[in-house]
């Protein structure tokens, strides 16, 4: 499959997810914030959530399993040899002999899961570690470890250790999988042309695809201005068209806003989802357009927010509240719980959490039929009959996490949209 993303919005075509296993389980309350989580999961609960969001996923396209994509490039020796160096060299462990040697899907699970630390000796012993390799628990959210933008895969450089390696299997897929075809763009092996600041960071929670020429990227703690300065210069080297690319700062707290597609997300070819207090209220965080054209950045200037700065290029939004217009309270809870953080896999035909009741009846009243994930699979209602809708999954357990529907989706493949 070639990889093909040149919008928010397209029919969806390929999508890469990871169903949570017991990387999701294995912390305590004490060490769940260095994992990035607000509270801990009950994997149980959590897999019947999460089958709700791949059985819909499996009925519009074709859905890949990290774990799967994983085990297929672990089955040549060299990519195993050289994965493994690398996640060993960079979480500061010896290389071991016996990991090598196991079957590659094996060794996908213990990548993923993390393999416990031996007390074998009175170092090891006396660890307050559980792992020699820590669980990967945020993978599910593969939406910010590789970004597909028009027809490469950004991959992210990760704010935080603990999430890494994610980016660094991300890389390998897209370099080794036979299945996948696409051209890399890593920020950690830059080409030598280009120079990337130590303190870039990029994830793809913060990067939007408006429109094949637009851009829309937020910057705050997981995405930093010098990583949107690596994007701006990769696109000065490779694109003599006129590109856009429209930065929307964030706050840095509370962790709800920790990504752009928190409180911004595209819906339609003209509906965008906002939490307002973020996007519209008065503030100091700026929204600012730049224009790369001909290998240089033409123009720098700031606009009052982002559907303003779209309408300006001709993208007219209309935007739908989060938790509704009408109480700031409802507003704060349901964003909390990742209500603005929608999946569109077509124009129009989107994904998100049953539980922020108050952004469902919004959407409703923007006429978007509110559609059970169950019904769906089960066959009782078919997506097709509807121009608009939102399919609703049970998200108690998953938001917990940290994230929704966009979050836990990496979309590689969407059609043209029809403007
Ligand atoms: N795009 C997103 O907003 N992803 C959610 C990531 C949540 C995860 N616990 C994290 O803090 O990285």
């Amino acid at each position: 499959m070639k990889t093909s993303v040149h919008s928010e919005i397209g029919k969806l075509e390929g999508v890469i997810v990871h169903t949570p296993g017991s990387e999701v389980e294995n912390m305590t309350p004490e060490n769940a914030e260095r994992a990035l989580y607000s509270d801990i999961l009950n994997l149980s609960i959590a897999s019947k959530e999460y089958a709700q969001l791949k059985g819909v996923l499996q009925k519009v396209t074709r859905v890949f399993e990290v774990k799967d994509l994983l085990s297929v490039i672990l089955e040549k020796e060299e990519v195993r040899r050289q994965l493994l160096n690398d996640i060993c060299t960079l979480e500061k462990n010896e290389l071991s002999r016996s990991l090598l040697n196991t079957p590659a899907d094996v060794m996908s699970k213990l990548l993923i899961e993390g393999v416990a630390l031996e007390k074998n000796n009175l170092t090891n012993y006396l660890s307050n570690e559980r792992f020699w390799l820590r669980p990967l628990h945020n993978l599910f959210f593969t939406r910010d470890s590789a970004m597909g933008m028009n027809d490469s895969m950004l991959v992210g450089k990760m704010a935080n250790p603990v999430r890494e390696r994610e980016s660094m299997i991300m890389d390998a897929i897209f370099n080794h999988h036979p299945e996948i075809e696409t051209t890399v763009l890593n920020p950690s092996k830059p080409a030598s042309e280009i120079q990337v600041h130590p303190r870039s960071t990029i994830e793809g929670g913060d990067v939007q695809i408006a429109r094949e020429d637009i851009f829309v990227i937020g910057t705050g703690i997981r995405t930093s201005t010098q990583g949107i300065d690596f994007i701006i210069e990769s696109i000065k080297r490779t694109k003599k068209e006129k590109h856009h690319i429209i930065v929307q700062e964030l706050p840095s707290s509370p962790e709800s806003f920790i990504h752009l597609d928190m409180v911004f997300t595209f819906l339609n070819t003209h509906e965008c989802m906002v939490y307002p207090p973020v996007i519209f209220g008065m503030s100091r965080y700026r929204t600012i357009h730049l224009e790369i054209e001909n290998g240089r950045v033409n123009k720098i200037e700031e606009h009052p927010n982002i559907p303003a700065a779209l309408q300006k290029l001709g993208m007219d939004l209309e935007p739908i509240s989060c938790g509704g217009h009408v109480d700031a309270w409802m507003q704060e809870r349901e964003q909390w719980h990742s209500g603005a953080n929608f999946f569109a896999f077509e124009p129009g035909k989107i994904i998100g959490y049953q539980r922020n009741n108050h952004t469902l009846d919004e959407l409703n009243s923007k006429g978007y039929e509110i559609l059970a994930a169950t019904d769906v699979i089960d066959g009782k209602i078919s997506i097709d009959d509807y121009k608009k809708c939102v399919v609703t999954i049970a998200g108690s357990e998953l938001a917990r996490g940290g994230g929704g529907a966009r979050c836990m989706t990496q979309p590689i493949r969407r059609a043209k949209v029809n403007w």
